[in-house]
């Protein structure tokens, strides 16, 4: 089998439908100004910005038997190699509508195929012939129906017995059980990790609090994604905020799966703590400014990284503490 770089996993991909609207009010007539239809989900986000930038990348997860033909596509366009397991029905639906008034993007993500306990018992054999001693397998999305959130616990120690390590990007359930099971790399955003503690992060102080915690009980590699205020990186030995990048931002997404994407080229490159976050961070700036996934020469990403302010969290949370004198979160 060809060399493999990067694995990714996505569990309930979606056709992502993004719709531009010039407004938008609840309970009347809009319209659309623009229409993208494409092949979407997680892992698959993550596989395409890695393979955008030279990887080999393996996909593999549940895809529907009945609408097959977009993923098709995508995968030859971008040379991901296919090792799915089909199930029946269609791959479910992603809506996605952008405001292009407020800048703000709605999301409703339909359910999609159910996965039998038959297939999943295939997606762990399958997962076993992938895995390679210290490559990356990145567990990405939210469950299918019929699959329990232990199955993350199962496909870790799958990974974990083949020697390749874990990133998983999920929410809830999904993520305790990911985090349960040793994961060595998480990307909560900041409502997924408000959710894993069950209470509400009011100011950075709490955040901070919150992924010092996690980082320190539960994942050796911690990245929290804070939309437009940038990112969190917590490791054993150093813990850094990078800025977001300054950018007419044209749709949000994919841009938490391209940032997934740019911290495992860094960390598997070997680069620094600091460069991972500034890897991550160009990764999603130009997943921002397009509406399909591009990734520029390895020149024009270079001095994109330039761009980025990385600084020591302990710098940034005393920034935020002067400026608000310990009150919300202004940064
Ligand atoms: N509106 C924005 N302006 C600038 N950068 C953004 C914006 N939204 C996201 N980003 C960048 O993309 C990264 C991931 O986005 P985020 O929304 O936090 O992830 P997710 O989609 O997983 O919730 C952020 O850390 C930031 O670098
Ligand atoms: O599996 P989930 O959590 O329903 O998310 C699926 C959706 O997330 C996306 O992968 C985008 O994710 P991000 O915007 O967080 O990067 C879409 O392609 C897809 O429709």
């Amino acid at each position: 089998m060809k060399t493999i770089d990067f694995t990714t996993i996505t569990l309930n991909p979606a056709v992502d439908h993004t719709l531009f609207v010039d407004g938008m009010t609840l309970g009347s007539v809009n319209r659309a100004i623009d229409f993208q239809r494409q092949a979407g989900g997680k892992g698959i986000n993550v596989a395409t910005m890695l393979a955008l930038g030279g990887a080999t990348v393996a996909v593999s997860g549940f895809l529907g038997r009945n609408n097959p033909s977009i993923f098709d596509r995508h995968f030859r366009d971008h040379g991901l190699l296919d090792h799915f397991i089909r199930v029946g029905g269609e791959t479910r639906t992603g809506i996605k509508i952008v405001d292009t008034k407020t800048d703000e993007t709605t999301d409703i993500n339909l359910n999609g195929p159910a996965a039998a306990e038959s297939q999943q018992a295939e997606l762990l054999a399958k997962v076993k012939e992938l895995v390679r001693p210290g490559k990356w397998v990145v567990i990405a999305g939210s469950m299918p129906k019929g699959v329990a959130p232990e199955f993350i616990g199962e496909l870790i120690r799958v990974v974990h017995s083949g020697e390749g390590l874990v990133a998983v990007d999920s929410s809830g359930a999904a993520l305790k059980a990911a985090m349960d099971a040793g994961a060595d790399l998480a990307k909560p955003n900041e409502h997924e990790l408000a959710e894993y503690f069950n209470k509400d992060l009011r100011d950075f102080d709490d955040l901070v609090h919150a992924a010092r915690s996690l980082q320190k009980e539960k994942v050796a590699n911690l990245v929290v994604s804070l939309g437009s205020e940038g990112v969190l990186f917590l490791t054993p030995e150093s813990e850094w905020k990078a800025s977001a990048p300054n950018v007419k931002v044209v749709s949000t997404v994919g841009a938490g799966d391209s940032m997934m994407a740019g911290f495992l080229r860094g960390l598997a490159d070997g680069e620094t703590p600091e460069d991972c976050a500034r890897m991550g961070t160009v990764y999603a700036w130009n997943r921002l400014e397009s509406l399909l996934p591009k990734l520029p020469s390895g020149n024009v990403l270079k001095s994109q990284m330039r761009q980025i302010a990385v600084q020591p969290l302990t710098e940034a949370e005393a920034e935020v503490s002067s400026l608000s004198g310990g009150g919300p979160r202004q940064n």
